[in-house]
Parts: structure tokens; sequence; C-alpha cells
């Protein structure tokens, strides 16, 4: 029996990549298409390649209160767009949040797919993380569980490709002219990831504050893609660093612990991260990588990858494509 599912945001970068998701799904079947400036569009119209059973469904103007009868919605909209609405969707919808509205909020389980499961599955209201906790967490938990690195003393430098900003970012500085052949910092000090990635570190450190995080993102001039390089305090070696990921991800299908500094590339298309780990005890330096596509496990199949959870799928399911490249 197929599970019924909706796409809120449908016709943006996050909400589009979830559709492409769907659309090879063993078991989910797309029955609602929403949106806001794109309602009364076919999918086809906004996406001349949607697959031909998908292409003649409208694009409805989202409104909670008139949904059809769904198994599973996936919201991706502007962050601050989605909490109200999302209240009012019926309790027997589950919901998967790729936005920013519900991390660590009382009420959503945060759903760091590949640390956590078993705390996912069963859930009904799940909060997708971010795209930059995502590279930036997957590739900590290991160390923090294990205990190698300070918690309170951690410094994330991430890298982020263009269409992190959205389709609808729309303003000038995310235009060709102005990102191609560009690298620059921004949200320094500030950036709105900065507290879920605090607030994972001391549950997944168990102890301590993370108050010392510091977090720079960079824009550079690719589409997709997410390089974290993480500089933490520790005492441990480079092996040490390397079994506990591969113990931490035993036998799990997404992360992929690499004995070579991980590229953005590998990652393109896939709900694949990939961390790697360089340490010099004698300088009490962990240096911690992370890398997935951000509209990957940085947003759509990280959503799908939670959707399957909370539905008692395998959590491979509709996940399974090789990444593209080159
Ligand atoms: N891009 C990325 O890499 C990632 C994005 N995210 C998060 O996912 C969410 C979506 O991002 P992204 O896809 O990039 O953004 P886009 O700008 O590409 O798309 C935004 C979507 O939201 C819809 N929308 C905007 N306002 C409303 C509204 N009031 N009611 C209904 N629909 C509305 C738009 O619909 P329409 O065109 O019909 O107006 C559009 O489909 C954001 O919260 C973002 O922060 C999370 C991780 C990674
Ligand atoms: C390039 C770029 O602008 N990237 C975005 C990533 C946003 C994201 O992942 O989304 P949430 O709002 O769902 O957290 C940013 O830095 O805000």
């Amino acid at each position: 029996m197929s599970i019924r599912v909706g796409i809120i945001g449908i016709s943006g970068y996050g909400g589009g990549e979830a559709m492409r998701l769907v659309a090879g799904h063993p078991s989910f079947e797309l029955v609602y298409a929403a949106g806001e400036g794109s309602a009364g569009s076919r999918l086809v119209d906004r996406f001349p390649g949607a697959p031909a059973k998908l292409a003649d469904l409208v694009i409805e103007k989202w409104d909670p209160t008139a949904l059809p009868r769904l198994d599973v919605l996936f919201a991706s909209l502007p962050t601050g767009a989605s909490a109200d609405a999302l209240a009012r969707v019926p309790k027997d919808v589950k919901i998967v949040d790729i936005g920013g509205d519900h991390r660590w909020v009382e009420g959503w389980t945060y759903g760091l797919a590949d640390v956590w499961p078993a705390q996912i599955k069963g859930k009904t209201r799940v909060a997708n993380p971010g795209c930059f906790p995502a590279a930036t967490l997957t590739a900590l938990a290991p160390l923090l569980a294990d205990k190698l690195i300070e918690p309170g003393n951690i410094v994330v430098d991430v890298k982020t490709g263009v269409s992190g900003a959205g389709r609808g970012g729309g303003n000038s500085k995310f235009g060709y002219a102005e990102v191609n052949e560009d690298l620059a910092p921004y949200g320094l000090l500030k950036h709105a990831h900065m507290p879920e990635i605090a607030k994972t570190i001391e549950r997944l450190s168990g102890e301590g504050s993370a108050g010392g995080l510091v977090f720079t993102p960079h824009l550079v001039p690719m589409t997709r893609g997410i390089l974290a390089t993480i500089y933490c305090r520790g005492r441990a070696t480079t092996e040490q660093c390397f079994d506990a990921a591969k113990r931490f991800y035993g036998g799990r299908a997404f992360v992929r612990v690499s004995d070579k500094p991980p590229h953005t590339k590998w990652a393109t298309g896939s709900n694949f991260a990939f961390v790697s780990y360089a340490a010099d005890p004698d300088r009490n330096l962990v240096i911690a990588m992370g890398v997935v596509d951000n509209l990957g496990k940085g947003a759509a199949g990280q959503a799908v990858q939670n959707a399957n959870l909370i539905c008692g799928l395998p959590e491979t399911a509709g996940l399974d494509g090789a990444p593209v490249w080159p």
C-alpha cells in the first residue's frame, strides 16, 4: 500500500529535491504539492524534467485546513513561515519540517538521522537539521560520544554552495556575477545555525557547555555541497578518531568514514555524509571534516530518511541512488 505524501514549498530547491526523491521512492506517492507564488502552476511548468506521473499535478495554495488525506507532509518553507501553519495540520499527518522553525522545539524531535535513529522512529513531528549542522554534527558525533574532544572549544569553518540560499533567495548577492570567482565569509558570530549546533554538541557530549563554539560559513561559487572543517581541542590520535567513527557508524548506510580528506563532489545528489579526521596529540589538536550535499543530507535526503524512520520503512528506501559524478 502506498504512503500518501505532500510537499509544501515544492517549487523551491529543498522542495524540488524532495519531489525528486519522493518520485523515485518505492512506497511514497506524491498526492499534494503546495506553495505560494507558484500556486496554480503544474509541476512540469516549474520543473520541465518532472517525472511523467507527476507532470500535471497542480501546485495548490498552501492551506493547512484544506489538505487531502495524507500520511506524511514535508514542509520546505522559509524559516519563520511554517510554525503557525504546521500547528494546524491534523495530528495524524506525520510532518518532517525541512525549514528551521522546529529545531529543538518542544514537541518536535531533532532528526539527526544517522546519529540517533532510534529516537526518531515512531515520532510524528520531526525537525530536520540545518544543512551546516548536518555536515558538522555528523563529523563531531563519534568524537563527542568517546569524549575525545572538549565540547566547549570547537571552531567550525564551513564552505557552502550557493543553492544553500534557496531559489527564492533571489537578491543580487546570489546572482552569477556576484558569486562567480568569489569567496566570502558571512554570518560571523551570529549565524542562525549556532544554537542547534551548540545544543546538539551538549547532548552528544553529555556534559559541559558548548559555549566556546565558533562557527563561520563561507559562500563559494559552486551549486551544491558543504564542507565543514572543524578544529577541536583533544589529545586523541588520528587512529583513535577513525576507530571512534568506524564504531559509531558501523552498519549505518549513509555515513562513509574516509581515510582521505573528503570532497564536496563525492556527495552530490546523494544522502551520503563523508567524515574524516586528522589529529596531533602533542599539539592538543583534532581536525574533523564533514561533507554533505546541502540539498541531500542537508535537506531533502535526510528528510526522506527521517520519513522512512517515522513510517517504519527501511531507512534507505528511495535513497539508494549513487551520487552524480563528476
Ligand atoms: N537550500 C538548502 O540547501 C537548504 C534549505 N533549508 C531550509 O529549507 C527551507 C526551504 O529552503 P529552499 O528550498 O532553499 O528555499 P526556496 O527559496 O528555494 O523555496 C522556498 C519555497 O517556499 C515557498 N513559500 C515561501 N513562502 C511561502 C508561504 N507563505 N506559503 C507557502 N509557501 C511558501 C515557495 O513557494 P512559491 O515559489 O510557490 O512562492 C518556495 O517553494 C528553508 O527553511 C531553508 O532554510 C534547509 C537545509 C538546506
Ligand atoms: C548559502 C546560504 O545562505 N545558506 C543558508 C543555509 C540555510 C539553511 O540550511 O537553512 P535553514 O534556514 O533551514 O536553517 C544560510 O546560511 O542561512
